[in-house]
């Protein structure tokens, strides 16, 4: 049975360890810091709309990794800019019986355009996922996923493309273990299609008016739409989904707020940002490509000066970023 190393235990890397705990998928959480440290001495305190539940996970921290298997699949559920290290450090560790880590496939999670082409720099074979869950991680210890009936959708595919057994397998285990997942021969189409989501994540980060916020989040996503086509990505439609997600939603009540998505999770818990592989993805493909990206050049700078600035999501207005930037 394969074994899963899932690195990264925040939002998205806890809540996938505590549901491969609780339907039977063999798995090691390895995280850093307080937060893994937290789980392993009093459990995950895991919120679903199903209930509240505090879980003991197989954990280990980065300090003291596990010892790796042939038959280890590996899940990198940092966020973009961890991406780096985290492959550096994992790839050249020894294999029981021989090997490189490298030599084993790896799950990459991130949101963003990055991570595969960083990924494949060390690892051999890597399955791009473009996931879609709505997952909280603000307090040491505690994950909320408002995610019903199904805990999240999943596509996953062999990068840069194609599938091959070992991608359908992990949809297989996915899929046994609540999410909604689609094995995807054109992966870069559904990371590509996140993205036009997540350049609008930026938004939250600043206070005003809804109508101009979603002015804003609408013009931004165009924008990124734009560049995506000019770079000659040819972003999937919810239409190409062959599973049925139609009876998927965040439920109410469920501890899930709108408008507060990853990246203001980040700037909350005051860790390093995302933007510069969100915003910044479609900003570099602009440049590449010879096509303007100013509304996504606006929020890029404006969060860097919230983060160096240390303010909370919220502290600023959204007027300020977009003084000079048409909409
Ligand atoms: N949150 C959400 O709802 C969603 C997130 N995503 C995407 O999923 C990816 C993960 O996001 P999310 O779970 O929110 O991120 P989080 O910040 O919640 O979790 C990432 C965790 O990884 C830890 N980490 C960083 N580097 C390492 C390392 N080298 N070894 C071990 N642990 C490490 C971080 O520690 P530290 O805090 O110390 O940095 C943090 O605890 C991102 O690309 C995000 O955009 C996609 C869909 C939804
Ligand atoms: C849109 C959402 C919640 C979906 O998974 C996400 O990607 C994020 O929080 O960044």
């Amino acid at each position: 049975m394969t074994r899963y190393i899932i690195i990264g235990a925040g939002a998205v890397g806890a809540s996938l360890a505590a549901e491969f705990e609780t339907h039977g998928i063999r798995y090691v959480l390895v995280g850093r810091g307080a937060q893994i440290a937290h789980i392993a001495a009093y459990g995950l305190s895991y919120r679903r709309p199903g209930g509240h539940r505090v879980l003991r996970l197989n954990t280990a921290d980065t300090a003291a990794p596990p010892a790796l298997h042939p038959g280890d699949v590996l899940v990198l559920a940092v966020k973009a800019q961890d991406v780096e290290s985290a492959t550096e450090f994992w790839a050249w560790r020894q294999v029981e019986g021989g090997g490189f880590a490298s030599e084993l496939p790896l799950v990459t999670l991130q949101n963003g355009l990055a991570a595969e082409d960083i990924a494949l720099r060390r690892f051999d074979r890597v399955y791009a996922a473009s996931i879609r869950i709505p997952a909280h991680y603000t307090v040491t210890g505690e994950v909320v996923v408002g995610g019903e009936p199904n805990v999240g959708i999943v596509a996953l595919g062999r990068y840069p493309e194609g599938l091959d057994d070992t991608a359908l397998s992990i949809v297989t285990d996915l899929s046994k273990a609540g999410y909604l997942a689609e094995a995807r021969p054109d992966i870069r189409r559904w990371k590509a299609a996140k993205l036009e989501h997540n350049v609008t994540n930026a938004v939250e980060l600043f206070a005003g008016p809804s109508e101009i916020r979603s002015k804003a989040a609408a013009s931004l996503a165009q924008e990124a739409r734009t560049v995506l086509i000019a770079a000659g990505y040819d972003p999937a439609a919810p239409s190409e989904w062959k599973i049925d997600i139609s009876s998927w939603r965040v439920a109410p009540e469920s501890g899930i707020k709108p408008g507060q998505q990853s990246t203001w999770q980040s700037f909350t818990r005051g860790t390093s940002s995302e933007v510069d592989y969100l915003n910044g993805e479609i900003v570099r493909l602009g440049r590449i490509h010879g096509v303007a990206a100013p509304l996504n050049t606006a929020f890029q700078q404006a969060a860097a000066r919230l983060a160096l600035e240390g303010h909370a999501p919220g502290t600023r207005g959204i007027a300020e970023v977009l003084d000079g930037v048409a909409l």
